[in-house]
């Protein structure tokens, strides 16, 4: 869909007509400056420029959180993501009627035998085609459809490709939306998920050992030889993030490395033009605040929201933390009304949005309440870019 401007022109057979000269109506650009003949008009459709979709980046190591996170930000567009109908059952692409989910997995350009015998890991560029994944990231947000690889995660192999249609907002989930400087600058916002070494194995154990049956000694042993090339090709990118969300083992018991109590850290770029930072009481100042009393129960070791301004790889962001964990979901209430520049459409929504998904992983802590949060921020953001484009439009229009 485009957003074009309708021309239209006096009748040929009544030359004094009044009509109107522009209209700004949505046609399908397939229409774009052609030529039509009505019953007393004539009238030709010209598109200044296409309606784009909006591009999301969200990086994070596997099983940092990133399928936890798209889920919620799912939910706020409201309907459910799935798979693309009739394909194949092994893709890794969501779709919902606002969102398209891609994980850039699919751009792996050596299978997992091509990478054994290399000896290179899926973290390293070397496996992966940039320049595929630019190409059609970028065809993606200029509207138009692409054949996406997909990386079978079951066999290891590359399938046949599938058709993927630009949807209103695309996310690239991966390993590396932020690595190659074009595939970035086609970004509208982006998120890095930085998970601390300690809470990663935490997680990973939790996952890996309960539900995949796998020894301790393989999970360590799969951190380890993954390290090095995360520390070279993955954790950088966290600074060319808009936000981070950086999970961190709890300060309020000291010497605690068990990963289930966590310290949160929302890390929100300043700045930015269609993002502005959520804050706690009094924006820009520095807070700490301990809610628990009678408004929030907290059982043992309670809860400490920090809020203030800090430098991150030499940009000016400002950090809203939360250490602990909420024992009553329903009560979050009294810390959401206490949050300000929350981008929620009604007062509630972000405690709403938790309770609705509190089976979901972190929906105790901060890390759900601060993935909710971007959440509400990125649609937000959408409509913000889109009310702007409707603004040039009609602005062209009449000029
Ligand atoms: N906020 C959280 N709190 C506690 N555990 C979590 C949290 N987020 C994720 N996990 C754990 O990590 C596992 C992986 O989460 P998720 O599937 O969302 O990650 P992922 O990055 O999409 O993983 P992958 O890339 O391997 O598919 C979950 O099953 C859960 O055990
Ligand atoms: O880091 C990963 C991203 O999720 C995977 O390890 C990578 O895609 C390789 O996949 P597989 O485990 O199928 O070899």
């Amino acid at each position: 869909m485009a957003i074009c401007t309708v021309h239209t022109t006096p009748s040929l057979s009544m030359p004094n007509t009044h009509l109107n000269q522009r209209q700004v109506i949505f046609f399908t650009s397939a229409r774009k400056n052609q030529f039509f003949r009505g019953q007393n008009r004539a009238f030709t459709v010209s598109c200044s420029a296409d309606a784009k979709t909006v591009v999301i980046g969200l990086a994070a190591d596997s099983g940092c959180g990133k399928s936890t996170f798209m889920r919620r930000l799912t939910s706020v567009f409201g309907g459910a993501a799935e798979p693309p109908k009739g394909g194949n059952p092994d893709s890794n692409t969501l779709i919902s009627d606002t969102t398209t989910v891609i994980c850039l997995d699919d751009y792996h350009s050596l299978d997992r035998t091509g990478r054994k015998e290399k000896g290179v890991t899926a973290l390293d560029p070397k496996a992966n085609d940039f320049d595929l994944m630019y190409e059609q990231v970028k065809a993606l947000k200029e509207g138009k459809a692409v054949d996406k690889p997909i990386y079978n995660h079951v066999t290891g192999l590359l399938d046949p490709p599938e058709v993927i249609q630009p949807p209103k907002i695309l996310v690239i989930e991966g390993l590396h939306p932020m690595f190659d400087e074009r595939v970035r600058d086609l970004l509208d916002f982006s998120i890095y998920l930085d998970i601390s070494n300690e809470v990663k194995f935490a997680w990973k154990i939790q996952r890996d050992m309960a539900e995949r049956g796998h020894s301790l000694e393989s999970i360590k042993a799969s951190i380890e030889a993954r390290k090095p090339d995360f520390d070279a090709f993955i954790d950088p990118q966290k600074k060319y993030a808009d936000a981070v969300i950086e999970v961190l083992p709890t300060q309020l018991i000291p010497g605690d490395n068990e990963g289930k109590v966590l310290r949160v850290r929302l890390i929100q770029k300043e700045g930015l033009k269609h993002f502005s930072p959520v804050y706690l009481f009094d924006e820009g100042s520095t807070i700490s605040w301990i809610p628990c009393g009678r408004k929030l129960t907290c059982s043992y070791p309670g809860i400490k929201f920090t809020y203030g301004p800090e430098t991150y790889f030499s940009n000016e962001v400002s950090v809203l933390e939360m250490d602990g964990q909420f024992d009553r979901l329903d009560e979050l209430i009294y810390v959401e009304s206490h949050l300000s520049n929350l981008s929620s459409k009604f007062y509630g929504e972000v405690t709403q949005q938790m309770l609705k998904h509190s089976d979901f992983p972190g929906s105790n802590n901060g890390t759900g309440l601060f993935q909710t949060i971007i959440g509400l921020k990125i649609r937000d953001l959408y409509e913000q870019i889109v009310a702007e484009r409707a603004a040039a439009t009609a602005q062209a229009a009449k000029v």
